[in-house]
């Protein structure tokens, strides 16, 4: 005689809740009716919904980091140092992940990405303003990257506040003064919506900290976790820069520009330039 099959499994029994009428469900808290129903592919090419989940994954995680950054931030300027490195901790981890998500999207080749390159028109990350913001919060400050956002009333006000407000790294400076360091004038008043200027008295100020990290702990592992975020940004450029180069070549930017060579350029940008400048000198 066959044997009797095994009854599956039922959860409720183990007091699972099956029913959600009324009550608040996973989806509803997760707001899941949006976010899944806003893959909206304009051709038939098959990896187009992988181009469009990639960016929206990527500025997800982007949402996060920058309000992660604009709370250690705050942070830093309030002296409570201690609970900003954990998130400046996480913020690196998320551009880790960020990192990660380059190889599933290097699995799209040349020959799948004309397939539907026509479709995105004259869009480009180029006009993504979180990841402007982001660049604006650690520093970055350039006035002419506003533009392409200029047809956006809330946007525009928002990333303007941004780039006029104090980036990463000035507050981490500020914190150096405020310490007892002979941190110069100039960049204690400098308009904080320019790009920085590598300053010589900062670099003495880094330097006496990395000479002696038991007596400046703090400052010391400040200073680390603001390499460690930018060693993994850089990673992201570069990241970025090979994916295009692989899937484009040399081809002009649906955003206009020249593409490959203008991202290249931007693998030139250096944040906290003392920090970096001050290894050679320990
Ligand atoms: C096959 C995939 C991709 C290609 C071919 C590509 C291509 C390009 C190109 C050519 C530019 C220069 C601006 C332009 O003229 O369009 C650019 C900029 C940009 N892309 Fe991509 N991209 C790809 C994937 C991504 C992904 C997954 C993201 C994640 C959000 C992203 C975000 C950005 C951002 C933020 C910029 C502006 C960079 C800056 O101004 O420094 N791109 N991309
Ligand atoms: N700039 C890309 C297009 C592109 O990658 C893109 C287009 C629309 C939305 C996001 C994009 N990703 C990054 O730039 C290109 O020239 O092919």
């Amino acid at each position: 005689m066959a044997p009797k099959p095994a009854k599956a499994y039922d959860p409720a029994e183990d007091g699972a809740q099956m029913r959600f009428d009324g009550r608040m469900s996973y989806g509803d808290y997760l707001g899941l009716d949006k976010i899944l129903s806003a893959q909206k592919p304009l051709s038939t090419a098959d990896d187009e919904l992988l181009f469009i989940i990639q960016h929206q994954t990527s500025e997800l995680w982007m949402k996060l980091a920058l309000h992660e950054l604009a709370t250690a931030k705050a942070l830093i300027a309030a002296d409570d140092v201690q609970p900003a490195f954990k998130l400046l901790a996480r913020v690196a981890r998320i551009f880790e992940q960020l990192n990660s998500a380059w190889d599933v999207l290097r699995t799209m080749t040349p020959s799948d990405y004309t397939t539907f390159r026509n479709a995105l028109g004259q869009s480009s990350g180029f006009q993504s303003f979180q990841y402007r913001a982001i660049e604006y919060m650690v520093g970055n400050k350039n006035a002419a990257m506003m533009r392409p956002h200029e047809h956006v009333d809330g946007v525009y006000s928002w990333l303007e506040g941004i780039r006029q407000d104090t980036g990463l790294y000035d507050e981490a400076i500020r914190l150096l003064a405020r310490n007892g360091f002979a941190i110069s004038e100039a960049v204690l008043k400098r308009d904080v919506s320019a790009p920085y200027q590598a300053d010589e008295s900062v670099r003495l100020a880094w330097i006496e900290v990395y000479r002696d990290p038991a007596r400046h702990w703090s400052l010391y592992e400040l200073a680390e976790k603001l390499v460690d975020f930018e060693d993994y940004f850089r990673r992201w450029r570069f990241n970025h820069v090979t994916t295009v180069e692989r899937v484009i070549g040399f081809k002009r930017g649906t955003g206009g520009t020249s593409g490959v060579t203008y991202l290249k350029r931007m693998l030139d940008v250096v944040l906290f330039p003392e920090l970096w400048a001050m290894r050679a000198d320990l």
